[in-house]
């Protein structure tokens, strides 16, 4: 845990706004280990949930899996669903949601599953249970409802494919 948070903090080095947020979520993100280490991180959560979610503006749940290396840019209004999972060296910019959707009967849907060294850019919804490949850049203001291929640039809404990268 300790080796993820000195990457997180070297790879947002000038942006304090972003190490304090990773900080706190590494720690807060201990609490899913075990019913212990949740009851002892009770006060963590609650200062993490009210100065992350409340002043800084940034929705990043405790219960979220984001690989090591996560740089986030410019982290306003941004909101993650707790079932999301995050591969390594990704990034994520202001004025993003990644979260699941209710189908007509009422019952939500998974939520997106990034791979690793995936560029969000800002203003990006990516929803339901889509598979976001590996080596992604994602552009501005795209809307993602379906699965993005590995290896690729998509833009748009909703999104497609504009480039293929070697
Ligand atoms: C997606 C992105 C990486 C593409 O950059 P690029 O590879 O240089 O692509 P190009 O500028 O050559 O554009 C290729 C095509 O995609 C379109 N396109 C590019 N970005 C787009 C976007 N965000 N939404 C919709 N279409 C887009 C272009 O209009 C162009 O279309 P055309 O071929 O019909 O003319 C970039 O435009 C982008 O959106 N980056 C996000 C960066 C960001 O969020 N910055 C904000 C910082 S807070
Ligand atoms: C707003 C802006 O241009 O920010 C640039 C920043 N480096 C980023 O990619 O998010």
């Amino acid at each position: 845990m300790l080796k993820t948070v000195f990457q997180d903090w070297n790879y947002n080095k000038g942006n304090i706004k972003a190490r304090l947020i990773l900080v706190g979520f590494r720690i807060a993100h201990l609490a899913i280990k075990t019913r212990l280490l949740f009851i002892i991180l009770i006060p963590h959560l609650i200062i993490y949930r009210v100065i992350v979610e409340w002043f800084l503006g940034v929705e990043l749940p405790y219960k979220t899996i984001i690989g090591k290396g996560l740089k986030i840019y410019h982290g306003q209004a941004l909101v993650v669903n707790d079932g999301t999972i995050i591969g390594f060296n990704c990034t994520l910019r202001n004025s993003t949601t990644i979260g699941n959707k209710i189908y007509m009967d009422g019952n939500p849907s998974k939520s997106p599953v990034i791979g690793n060294n995936v560029d969000i850019g800002c203003n990006v919804s990516i929803i339901g249970p889509v598979v976001i490949g590996d080596n992604v850049i994602i552009g501005a203001g795209s809307v993602i409802v379906k699965n993005v291929p590995s290896n690729s640039i998509v833009a748009g809404n909703p999104a497609r494919v504009i480039k293929f990268v070697d």
